[in-house]
């Protein structure tokens, strides 16, 4: 960041003042001038505002000043809350000491992926040495005109007559090949110069891309919990892109700028320093004409793109809710709706370009007006006698060259300051520390016996909201041990401290005699198999899917397991059989069949500890009885962990034990339980319709 806006965001330290301009449920735009021109301030606003709870995306823009904020009507309830959250975002970054802290962390960000570069050793050395040359004979490429110009209107080249080339035609000749051979070269330059930039940016991309993916995968749930999937898209995706668009371009840029320079500026002075002096004197006009332009051609753009963004926005939420549409007879009010938010896209479209075609002439104006002095005047010190000819033809076609490099500066900067607050961001998150760290006590899948016990074990997700009080549980090995309880009551937390999603706060999840925090972590994960609530199913074949499980098994297997999760016969009946491809997320398939394919995915990887967390929700009696069937065969060889609400579902099971509100309330097997007559027993009564659920008793499990 440079010095100028160091001291820009320490004067800002007052409490911001930011206006509703418009609100509807679920969406308001605000008014906040301290983020006008502020292209850092907003970015890292926008970031940390999206953090919030309840907030669902922000948009600010430093070109207008304004803020879009979608959030959940149902956790911000009033205007007044989500004024609350922008104004202590803002006071946080509009801090004084916080704001330099932000700055140079920024700077820290961009120099650490710096640091980055120099193992592409090569491609460290190349792009930049290929820039440079390719900007030295961009500077030359005026001559290509100005020598064949010059030595026709002059008496000739004195170097060509004493190299013994004489007579105007041949020396022409002469001239014009060399000229030719200026802009051969710098073409075969610029194209090595764009390969190198281009792989080192894609490079750095990849790079980074890669590392924070990998390191996504390696955190914890808790720490990434915070940023939603299109936060988590953004970084992975946008950010990543925003550092290559800048690598691609920036740096040669600036080698570039500094080129032209460097080399019209000491040919000038050495032509002739009036005319040297002449041509910077355009410079603080255009400079200030560039940023004139810059500055207003983008807010000339900006409501096309916030038009744009609220047209995509309503496109994505009505299309994935084309059902839900189609069930309420809603499409005249949706298709009205997308209408005239089509309609202001092209308004303000039609606005933009008629403010930008005039801003782009008075750039040209100014453009023009700037080389028209520098023409005057050397054609005044040309006549006077005081520059040759060749000095003025020299000046006339460089000036441009130099000219140009003020507006592309100005644009640089916009670009660079992206970058690092992308970089920023990036390093944000390789700087979370992964929290489950792996242990050093390895155990082959084909060793592990399968017993659990928690002991003592208590936790909570947030600081003082414990979810599990000082359970103890013992989960016999070979057997089938069933979690029941009111939802709610911590039966997913269990088994995700099982499986070291979370560590416990208290007490110890133990297997095979062994704390879970000393196991390898890729043996402990590879010894459960696991039927999840939310069945998660990959946009490929049914086959592809179920092997997902164990990518090595035979084909045989694969049907085995298909087979004992009752999958194979409709698998069979589904257009192209095991190679039917069933659309993201499973969408082609129902919901009994996604839990099926699942539960065929988890039996395929053949882990001695297999949990089933509400794996049969959603399919048939007739059918639940027979997965049953087929998992009590398995469970002689394995320890079986069933979830579920139904309590047909667990009658059987070897030890049940009844969670309630994070505490273990009873266990014993179903006849046990129902002698108990305590929770269990109500539960059983209330799901066999024998008992009609209060109010104050739990309603099901
Ligand atoms: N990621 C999370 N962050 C914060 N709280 C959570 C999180 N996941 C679950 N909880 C809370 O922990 C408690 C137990 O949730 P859990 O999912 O373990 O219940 P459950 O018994 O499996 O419920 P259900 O039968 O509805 O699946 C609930 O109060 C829930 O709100």
């Amino acid at each position: 960041m440079r010095n100028g806006q160091k001291s820009e965001l320490l004067t800002l330290h007052t409490r911001p003042k930011i206006e509703l301009r418009s609100a509807i449920p679920g969406r308001e735009r605000w008014d906040v001038p301290c983020l006008y021109r502020r292209l850092e301030l907003a970015l890292v606003v926008e970031h940390n505002l999206q953090k919030q709870a309840g907030i669902v995306d922000v948009r600010a823009n430093p070109v207008t000043g304004r803020m879009l904020v979608r959030y959940d009507p149902a956790v911000l309830s009033v205007s007044e809350k989500v004024k609350t959250l922008i104004l202590a975002v803002l006071d946080t970054f509009l801090a004084p000491h916080t704001s330099e802290n932000d700055a140079r962390s920024t700077e820290l960000s961009l120099y650490r992926l710096l640091q980055t570069v120099p193992p592409k050793r090569q491609l460290a050395l190349s792009a930049p040495a290929s820039s440079v040359v390719s900007s030295l004979l961009q500077t030359l490429t005026p001559l290509v005109f100005v020598m064949p110009l010059a030595t026709a209107i002059s008496g000739g080249s004195l170097l060509l007559t004493a190299l013994g080339i004489t007579g105007k035609v041949p020396q022409l000749l002469v001239m014009s090949s060399l000229g030719a051979a200026i802009f051969g070269l710098f073409g075969l330059a610029d194209y090595y110069r764009k390969k190198q930039w281009n792989a080192l940016a894609h490079a750095i991309e990849h790079d980074m891309r890669l590392n924070v993916f990998a390191h996504m995968q390696e955190l914890d749930m808790a720490s990434l919990g915070d940023l939603s999937t299109g936060q988590k898209l953004h970084l992975v995706v946008n950010d990543t892109s925003e550092l290559r668009t800048f690598f691609e371009d920036g740096p040669h840029e600036l080698i570039r700028t500094l080129t032209a320079f460097t080399l019209v500026g000491t040919a000038a002075i050495v032509i002739s320093p009036s005319l040297a002096l002449t041509a910077l004197l355009p410079l603080p006009l255009l400079w200030w004409v560039a940023r004139y332009v810059n500055q207003r051609s983008a807010p000339a753009y900006a409501p096309v793109q916030e038009a744009t963004s609220d047209l995509s926005h309503l496109l994505t939420s009505n299309l994935s809710g084309l059902e839900t549409i189609k069930s309420f007879t809603a499409e005249t009010y949706e298709l009205e709706q997308v209408r005239h938010s089509s309609e202001a896209v092209r308004q303000r479209n039609a606005e933009a370009v008629s403010v930008s075609g005039f801003l782009s002439n008075l750039m040209q104006l100014a453009f023009v007006s700037s080389l028209l002095l520098t023409g005057t005047v050397g054609g005044v010190l040309f006549i006077q006698g005081a520059i040759s000819a060749m000095g003025y033809i020299t000046m006339v076609f460089c000036a441009p060259m130099f000219l140009q490099s003020v507006h592309s500066l100005d644009r640089l900067n916009g670009s660079y300051q992206r970058a690092a607050v992308a970089a920023q961001r990036l390093f944000e998150l390789l700087d979370t520390p992964v929290r489950i760290i792996s242990g050093h006590q390895s155990l082959p899948a084909a060793e592990i016996r399968g017993h659990i016990t928690l002991q003592n074990v208590s936790f909570s997700y947030d600081p003082g909201f414990e979810v599990l009080h000082d359970i103890t549980l013992h989960i016999p090995a070979n057997a089938t041990t069933a979690i029941i309880g009111p939802t709610g009551s911590g039966k997913t937390t269990l088994i995700k401290l099982i499986l070291r999603f979370y560590d416990t706060g208290m007490g110890h999840v133990v297997i095979d005699g062994i704390d879970v925090r000393q196991w390898v972590l890729h043996d402990l994960r590879t010894a459960i198999g696991l039927v999840s609530q939310d069945v998660y199913l990959f946009p490929g074949t049914v086959h592809e899917n179920i092997l997902y499980g164990r990518p090595d098994a035979s084909e045989a297997e694969v049907t085995e397991a298909a087979r004992v999760a009752e999958a194979h016969d409709f698998i069979l009946q589904l257009p192209q059989g095991y190679e039917t491809i069933i659309g993201e997320r499973g969408q082609k398939l129902s919901g009994g069949q996604r839990q099926r394919l699942s539960i065929a995915r988890a039996i395929l990887k053949n882990a001695p500890i297999l949990i089933l967390d509400e794996a049969t929700a959603s399919v048939d009696g007739e059918t639940e009885a027979a997965i049953q069937r087929s998992i009590a065969r398995l469970s002689d060889q394995r320890t079986i962990i069933i979830i579920a609400h139904r309590l047909s579902t667990v009658r059987h099971a070897n030890i049940i034990y009844v969670l309630d509100n994070g505490q273990l309330r009873e266990q014993g097997d179903h006849e046990t339980l129902m002698c108990q007559q305590g929770l269990y027993a109500t539960l059983w009564n209330v799901h066999n319709g024998l008992v009609i659920p209060s109010p104050v008793e739990p309603q099901e499990t």
